[in-house]
Order: structure tokens, then sequence, then C-alpha cells
């Protein structure tokens, strides 16, 4: 194995962590901008940007199967990582091209002028992408695993650990970065949003990850790829199974295992080494409700921060940042778990980290929304623009005071009809363009009511209303939190009008009949609460992520550790993909429950995750109870070494008691591998 060790580990993991870096930062940081890019550069709907969006991340954790199966039949781990690592940053390349507008801008007005030739383009990007991140992830983490010797068992653990430090850091840094690119203006005819920066810089970091993989080279230890071990893998299963329903009558003596019913053909070895790689598989059954539940940070738990407040004084969080907090606190959580924790639980006798568990929270939810009509009904608004009370009857309803400059929202049934209110009540009917949800990414929608005789022009640095004529009403324009100055203009005269926004709130502003322009307009514009601002604060989420994120820790870090340990030596990067495999079954399981199933009450919804994860958790509790740890590198050494005693047997007496003989030695190989796998932890 490897020569070179600084402070007892091989000098070259050093090349596989900065690899790991550098490749999720690229994949993380195209991911953090994907949807927007869908949205705002290829003009797709929200729908179709989410659809292809979650396509696309499921595909990257289907394909490590792929790798995993050409690293570990065929090229070998080291050269599927070189070459996987090519066709993946030519997909980080054609997506910052395809983002180049100037491109297809022929008429140079800055949009594409040939939408097709981005789509394509970018199609392909992805493709390749999701081929080369899946297929280099399995065979990253096991190149790493196979870099420490057999007696560097705590080394490697280490390693693990490091390795999702850097997964971690990558995607923390670019998650913060790429979107403050994409912000940036660039183009040669026109300025647009710089999509093509924002992909170009996770291309330039896929290079950087391939360089220095291969400056790393001629320090790794390259294990070499065993033949065709799937396809051999598969056939021995089919035969297995065959076998077993040809000699199912009574008559034949049952076997201890159902895979035993190859050895007829199958040697005894690629059977064993398949019992462990089942024995695993079987364990990871319950895991991807785990991931089901992560995977809601990136949709559910970011709808909800969209509801609350998210200003912690100094910084203002916008609530797809809150997904940051995973990976800040795994950055934090797993050095204390590793030198603390995990120390103290072995001193108190249990080994914790070689056994993997995994935690949950029923994460909590609030409302600041008002009751919206139904599709029967609409939402009314009288407004007493006079400067003194007027009293208002209304058909169904009794009398009220409304005071001057006030407002009186209620809901009615469409086909009311109001008559013979005073000339300065104005009632006031918008159900056509009212909003019926909060407003998005934990903006504030803002109209203006024009109450003047003469047409009104409003606008702010970030919104134009537009001019709004005498009794009328402009649409909504999203505002950010802050504090906001509107100026209100007529002819050539105007005056301002600021006030401070929260979060998600919806107001309408009345000027009223009595403005003066050129004056200070502050009073002689009623803002009405159509939506109240968020009042929970986003920290209230920090609990839940610290909660999954802690779980997050003590299940998928011992799980990489425990799928590579627990693999036979010819697939371990199978076993590793096996493990990814469950992220991606957890992926569907969001898309088919959270997008197709459409529980109507986000609550239920809720409940219905949280005890299907508490089920598995008693299921998986079970089953980790009961499971063996085996040492694959014995089991493998005791049956090779069975093998070669009997080689050299075979060639001092040969004859037909040989084979009788190499039976009974199997048999006995059997009884081993079954005595070595029975000793629980
Ligand atoms: C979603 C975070 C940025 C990253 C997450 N904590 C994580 O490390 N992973 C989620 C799926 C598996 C693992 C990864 O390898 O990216």
């Amino acid at each position: 194995l490897n020569e070179k060790l600084v402070c007892g580990y091989p000098l070259s993991i050093f090349f596989i962590v900065v690899n790991e870096f550098c490749e999720r930062f690229s994949y993380y940081g195209m991911r953090a901008v994907l949807v927007l890019y869908f949205k705002y550069f290829l003009r797709w709907d929200d729908d179709l940007a989410t659809s292809i969006y979650h396509t696309f991340v499921a595909l990257c954790y289907l394909t490590p199967i792929l790798g995993a199966i050409v690293a570990d039949s065929w090229l070998g781990k080291f050269k599927t990582i070189i070459y996987l690592s090519i066709v993946y940053a030519v997909g980080q390349v054609a997506m910052a091209v395809s983002a180049i507008h100037d491109i297809t801008d022929s008429d140079r007005d800055g949009t594409p002028d040939s939408m097709t030739f981005h789509i394509v383009l970018s199609m392909v990007g992805l493709f390749l992408i999701a081929l080369g991140t899946g297929g280099i992830k399995p065979c990253v983490a096991a190149f790493g695993g196979d870099q420490f010797g057999e007696h560097q068992d705590r080394q490697r653990r280490t390693f693990f650990s490091v390795f999702y430090l850097c997964i971690n850091g990558g995607s923390l840094l670019s998650t913060i970065i790429t979107p403050v690119l994409r912000a940036q203006e660039c183009g040669i005819y026109s300025k647009q949003k710089c999509y093509s920066l924002a992909f170009g810089v996770p291309a330039a970091l896929m290079v950087v990850a391939l360089v220095v993989f291969i400056i790393g080279s001629g320090m790794y230890y390259k294990a070499e790829p065993q033949g065709n071990i799937m396809l051999d893998v598969c056939k021995c299963i089919g035969f297995a199974i065959k076998n077993r329903y040809r000699h199912r009558s009574k008559q034949y003596p049952k076997r201890q295992h159902w895979m035993d019913w190859a050895e007829e053909k199958y040697d005894k070895l690629l059977i064993a080494q398949i019992k462990m790689v089942l024995k695993v598989l079987f364990l990871y059954i319950p895991l991807p409700m785990f991931w089901t539940l992560f995977d809601q940070k990136g949709s559910r738990w970011t709808l909800q921060a969209t509801t609350m407040d998210g200003n912690f004084g100094a910084l203002v969080i916008q609530p797809d940042q809150m997904q940051t907090v995973n990976p800040i606190l795994i950055l934090t959580l797993v050095p204390i778990m590793d030198s603390l924790i995990y120390p103290l639980i072995k001193k108190c006798g249990l080994n914790f980290t070689s056994n993997f568990y995994f935690s949950f929270i029923l994460s909590n939810f609030q409302k600041t929304l008002p009751t919206f009509p139904s599709t029967s009904q609409s939402q009314l608004k009288l407004l007493n623009m006079g400067s003194n009370s007027v009293t208002v009857k209304l058909p169904g309803n009794d009398a009220l005071i409304l005071p001057a400059a006030q407002v009186y929202p209620f809901i009615n049934n469409c086909n009311t009809k109001f008559t013979n209110l005073l000339p300065e009540v104005i009632l006031f009917k918008s159900a056509t363009n009212d909003l019926t949800s909060k407003p998005q990414e934990g903006n504030n929608a803002i109209r203006f009511v024009n109450g003047m005789k003469t047409a009104v022009n409003v606008s702010t640095a970030a919104a134009d209303f537009g001019l709004i004529e005498p009794f009328y009403y402009s649409n909504y324009s999203q505002i950010k939190n802050g504090k906001a100055t509107f100026t209100l203009r007529s002819g050539s005269q105007s005056c301002e009008y600021s006030t401070n926004f929260g979060f998600g709130s919806s107001y309408t502003f009345f000027i009223h009949s009595t403005l003066v322009f050129g004056s200070n307009c502050q009073d002689s514009v009623t803002a009405v609460e159509d939506i109240k601002p968020n009042s929970v604060h986003m920290a209230l989420q920090i609990p839940q992520y610290f909660f999954i994120t802690a779980g997050e820790v003590m299940f998928s870090v011992t799980g990489l550790e425990f799928s590579y340990s627990q693999a036979p030596s010819n697939m371990k990067a199978v076993l590793q993909a096996g493990w990814l495999f469950t992220v991606a079954i957890g992926n569907f399981i969001v898309l088919i429950v959270a997008e197709l199933a459409k529980i109507p009450k986000q609550w239920a919804e809720y409940v219905l995750f949280a005890s299907l994860l508490v089920a598995v958790c008693v299921i998986f509790s079970i089953m980790a109870y009961f499971y063996t740890y085996i040492d694959p590198t014995e089991i493998e050494a005791q049956f090779k070494k069975k093998i070669n005693e009997d080689d050299e047997d075979d060639k001092s007496k040969p004859g037909k008691a040989e084979v009788e003989m190499v039976k009974r030695d199997s048999i006995k190989c059997h009884d081993e591998y079954d005595k070595a796998t029975q000793t629980k932890m």
C-alpha cells in the first residue's frame, strides 16, 4: 500500500479530499442557480422548471451504479474517475456556453433569438454532468478508502469524516458564491444576468478537481478491477434462484442460505462475496425514508421560510439561504462528534461510530395568511375618502360607522349589489387581481389606489406602478423587505412617501383626494394591510435544521464508512453506489408524495412523513440489532488460502478423490464464513 505517510495518513488522500471539495463546489454551485436559469433564461414555467430540476437531481443519484460497475468490473476506480471527470467538465462547460445569450442574440435586444440552441446545449450539458457527477461519486469515496491498509481502520474512519466535511465545505461556499455571480450583469451587446459566469466558475472548479486528482496520480494505491464482476454476480444469483426452484421438493436437504444453491456452478468466494453485499443491501431498505425527509429542506422547508421573518439584525436572510444552515452545521457537528461525543460514548462502552442511526424532526408551521375568498366569493373593501365619519349599511350586514380615511374589508358573494353609497365612500372590489397566496421569496406585494381626481404616477427604485387613473388601482408589485420610498407624481409635481416593510406582507396604499403635491405626502397615504408580515422568526427553523443535520452526521457519515468496510474487495464502489441509490429513492418519494399525491393539508403531510420515519426507525433498529459485522478481507483471505491449498493438492494428488476433498474443504470454508459473520458487535 501507500508509502508516503503524513501524521499516519497516506499523502494520497490529500488529493482525493481536495478533488471532492472542488467537485462538490462545482455540483452544488451549478445546482443553486439551475431553477432560476430555467425560469428566467430559458423562460420555462415553474412546473416545467421544477420537474426538470428534480429529474436531473434524481439522475445524479442513479448514475453512480453505472460508474461503480464500470470501475469495479472494467476500468478500475482511478481511470473511471479520470474519464468521467472529463465528461463532467465538458458538461459544465456546455452549461456555461448555453447561458451566453449573445451567441444567438442577432438583434441585440438582450434575449436569445434561438431558444432551441440554448435548450439543447443545456440539456446535453446536464446529461453529461449527471453522468459525470454520479459516475465518479461512488468511485472517489471507495478509492479514498482503498488508500488505507488493513490496520488503519481509525484513520479510514477519520478520512470519511473529512471527506464529508469537504463535501459540505465545497457546497456551502458555492451556494453562497454562485448566486452572487448570477446577479452580476454581463454580455457583449447587452448586459443581462450573468448565468454564464455562475456556470463558468463551477466548470473551472471541475477542471481544477481533475487536475488535482491527476497530480496525485503517482501516489495512489490502484486496486485492479477483477473482470466483469456485476455480470458474474447477476448470473450467480440467477443460477441460485433457478437451482433452488428446481430442487424445491422436500426430498432435497435445505441449505443454510439460498445463495448456497449456486454452489454447483459458482466459486465459493464469489458466493460469499454476494452474501456480504446482499446483507448490506437488505439493511439499506428503510434508509430512503431519511433522505425523503432530508430533501424537504429544499422544498417544503424553504416554502415554510417564505412565511417567516428573516431579519437577523445586521444580516437579512432570504428563505432559500436558510438551506446553508445544513452544511454550516455539518462543518461544526462532525468535528464535535468525532473528537468529543464518539470518544465519550466509547468510554461508556458503546462503539457508536460503527453503528449508524438517524434522527428526525417534526417541523412546526405557522400561519400569517388571511382568509382568502372562495371561488364563489369576492373580496370587497369600503374606503371612506372623506374627512368625516360616515354610516354605511350593507345588505345582510348591520350598519357600520366608517371613520375618515379608513378601510373596511370584507368578503361577500360576487353577485351582491351595493347601491346608495355616499359619494365619498368607494366600494373597492378587485377580485380579479387580489392575492390568493403569500408573496413569494419573502417579498411584499404592494399596490396603490388613487383617490384623487387626477391620474397619479407612482414609482420606487425597485418597481414602477405606472400611471393610476382616478379612483382606480395599480397591479401588485414585489418589494423587498426594509425601507422603501415611493415617488408620487402628477405632471411636473411630485412628493415622496416612505415606509418600512417586513417579509411576506401585502399592502394596499390609498392616496387621499386631499393630497397636495410639493409638500410632504406622508399623511395623505393610508396603508391597509391585506396580508400580515411574517411574524415568526426564521431562527425558529434552526432547531429542525439542527436535528436533521445531527441525524445526517450520525447516519450518513458513518454510513459511507460502513458501506466501504462491509463490502467485498471487488465491490467497494458498487456498495457505495447502493448507498447513493437510497438518496435517489428518497428524492423519488418526495416527488411522488409531495408533488403528485398533493396532500391538501400541510400538517397532514408533515405528520405522514414523521410517522413513516418513526416506523422506519423502529424497523431499522431491529434490523441493525440483528446485523452481524463482518471482516470481508479476512473472509476473502480464508477463501483464497483454501483455493491455493487446493491448487497445491491438485498438483500433488490428481485423481477422483481430490474432487471430494475440495468439496469438503469448501464446505469447511463456508462454515468459517458463517462463524466469522456470527459475532455480533
Ligand atoms: C445538501 C447539502 C449541501 C449537502 C449534504 N449535507 C450532503 O452532504 N449530502 C446530501 C446527499 C449526500 C451528501 C452528498 O454527498 O452530497
